[in-house]
């Protein structure tokens, strides 16, 4: 059995005797077990008792001088009047009095329709991978319209929802419990607890449940210890410590939040090689760091050195396998050591990875007599604005493009970002700005509209919804056919966009050939994303229209049923392919760019007439 040691974590007793411990866990989990259920069921009763009324006192009646003082009280009789009575109860519910109301009847010129039923979608602001849908349905779809035949969809899953069993709640609460008292009480280690295979949960699911969900308040935490939040053995390396938290982070740049359900398989970061050589890291520092920056003279006072452990050599250097272009200063800080010394030690890691090609991509290794050194410029947002630059290349703007955009994100500012004749607006990292725009009744249902002016080539939002397979795709389509509305953007052969459940406003898009929006695929972080562009200026008030493609609407054979005010003409007719498309949009790599650019797009030129 494992004995675990760590830091951050308490130290843990080896339990040599392996039924020892199994008579150990079990012990402690059924006493949490009996704990929790004898205080749910108290908490349940007293939950039962507070609710139910022990009194009821009558509310007072309704008070008769608000009546009394009614302009329509004793009218002149005419024929246009129509008469209610009212009868006012006294509290112990015996008639007080009767009298009656008058009231002249009211024309309504206007016959107000009602809104045709309308489905929302949950409000997400990036996609989010499903895939496929699963094998059992989760409800009835359109259960209160007749005209729907569910038995398709029936066909279609293999069981209902209500056949798998339901997690229980409470059982997670009672193995979170069980695990913290065997850990911090008893000081076993969570391999040892996972050995015994006696709880429903796996410890590092247990560790999970505290961060996503809130537990009830069964019993006073005030001077419990809670669960030691990671169990990172001290024997492992950084490197393992790092894979650790970067497999916890979704390494996806568009994301990096914790548990990511978007990226399901989150990857490692890939380790790379160095691009600005050792003599040059004088270049990305526009200032020394401190008394102690290696761009500093050495003075006797400060020559006094750190001792490096190996584990703080090993830090820095797995640290400069993923960011070998680090700035010393940057780094200091992070390994907490004086800037001159990780200097000093980064010239170890460069002869290190010199010998084992370490770090290097595709075995490259950097060369500094190489040509694929280029030199850093200090300050690029000044020498960006400077207009007059004469020998700027393309790729030097787009590295300066990026260190602004990337700058400015900091600050959180709006940035505009070109790649050739394309401008990404983009507010963050994580979030791309978008115009503001309204949803209300257009032509066909309900439509996008501007509520500021924008220009050309301007982004108005990204295109988002659940990124679902083929498959899921075609099991979809009755629903679409049914709801006579598509919210399919289909990306590739192998995955669609899908607003149709979860999206943003830009499901209201409407169709028109003669579009004023285009769409364009970004492959953003080996993300596909869709960007919806103004095609030409638009104003404030405009509506937006896309142009689906050749296939969405096609003959004249009957229009797209269902789905509010589609009485109104449609411009082409029978819905054959629920999805919409660039019109020339073949594969996904049509719509990227060449390797090593993390934004990428196509010319959207292909867009309708505007
Ligand atoms: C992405 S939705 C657009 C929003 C939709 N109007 C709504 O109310 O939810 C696409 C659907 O809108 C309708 N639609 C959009 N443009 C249309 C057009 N030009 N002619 C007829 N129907 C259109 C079709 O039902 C289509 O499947």
């Amino acid at each position: 059995m494992a004995s675990t040691l760590s830091t951050s974590v308490p130290t843990y007793e080896a339990i040599s005797d392996e039924s020892e411990l199994v008579a150990l866990v079990s012990r402690v989990y059924r006493v949490v077990w009996e704990e929790y259920h004898t205080w749910a069921l108290q908490n349940s009763e007293d939950a039962v008792k507070n609710s139910t009324r022990t009194s009821y006192t009558r509310p007072p009646p309704l008070c008769r001088e608000v009546v009394a003082e009614s302009p329509l009280q004793a009218p002149e009789l005419s024929d246009d009047l129509e008469a209610f009575t009212i009868t006012d109860f006294d509290a112990s519910g015996s008639v007080k009095q009767i009298f009656e109301v008058y009231s002249r009847p009211i024309t309504v010129d206007k016959v107000l329709r009602p809104y045709p039923p309308y489905e929302s979608c949950t409000p997400i602001s990036r996609n989010i991978m499903v895939g496929d849908d699963p094998d059992y349905l989760p409800f009835i779809p359109f259960s209160d319209d007749p005209s729907y035949d569910y038995r398709y969809d029936i066909c279609e899953h293999k069981y209902f929802a209500w056949h798998v069993p339901n997690a229980d709640p409470d059982s997670e609460v009672i193995a979170y419990e069980t695990t913290r008292r065997l850990v911090v009480d008893h000081k076993i280690s969570y391999e040892d607890i996972d050995e015994t295979e006696l709880l429903p949960f796996s410890t590092e699911e247990i560790r999970k449940f505290h961060r996503k969900r809130d537990f009830p308040r069964w019993r006073d935490t005030k001077d419990l210890a809670s669960l030691p939040r990671s169990s990172i053995a001290a024997a492992q390396g950084p490197k393992e410590i790092t894979n650790y938290f970067l497999s916890t982070f979704c390494s996806n740049l568009n994301c990096v939040t914790g548990f990511c359900t978007t990226h399901l398989e989150t990857q490692l970061p890939s380790t790379v090689p160095p691009r600005i050589p050792y003599s040059k890291l004088g270049d990305i520092v526009q200032e020394p760091c401190g008394r102690d920056c290696f761009m500093q003279p050495i003075l006797a006072e400060n020559s006094i050195g750190t001792f490096w452990q190996p584990a703080d050599t090993e830090f820095l250097f797995s640290f400069l396998d993923y960011a070998p272009d680090s700035s010393s200063c940057d780094l200091a800080p992070i390994c907490r050591k004086p800037c001159r010394e990780i200097h000093k030690q980064r010239a170890k890691y460069r002869s290190r990875s010199a010998s084992s090609n370490a770090g290097a991509k595709n075995g490259k290794v950097y060369n500094e007599h190489s040509s694929e050194y280029t030199p850093f410029v200090p300050s690029p947002l000044s020498w960006a604005k400077n207009k007059e630059q004469p020998h700027m290349s393309e790729e030097m703007e787009r590295l300066l493009l990026r260190q602004i955009a990337l700058r400015q994100t900091l600050r959180n500012e709006q940035v505009f970002m070109l790649y050739g004749q394309h401008r990404v607006r983009s507010g963050g990292l994580l979030t791309v700005w978008s115009t503001r725009t309204e949803v209300r009744e257009s032509k066909w249902g309900l439509g996008l509209f501007m509520l500021e002016s924008c220009d050309e080539g301007d982004l108005i939002a990204e295109y988002v919804g659940e990124l679902i397979c083929e498959p899921t795709f075609d099991s979809r389509n009755a629903h679409t056919n049914h709801r006579g509305r598509s919210y399919v953007f289909k990306l590739n052969p192998t995955f669609s966009v899908d607003g149709a459940n979860a999206g943003n406003a830009t499901r209201y898009i409407n169709h028109s050939p003669n579009a004023n929006c285009g769409t364009t695929v970004c492959l953003v972080n080996g993300e596909h994303r869709v960007g919806i562009y103004a095609a030409t200026r638009l104003e404030k008030g405009d509506e937006l229209f896309i142009n689906y493609g050749p296939k969405f609407f096609i003959s004249s054979s009957g229009s797209p049923k269902g789905g509010p005010n589609l009485s109104a003409e449609a411009e082409g007719t029978s819905l054959e392919l629920p999805a919409f498309v660039m019109p020339t949009y073949e594969h996904a790599s049509d719509a990227t760019y060449s390797e090593g650019s993390d934004v990428s797009m196509e010319d959207g030129s292909e867009l309708g007439e505007p």
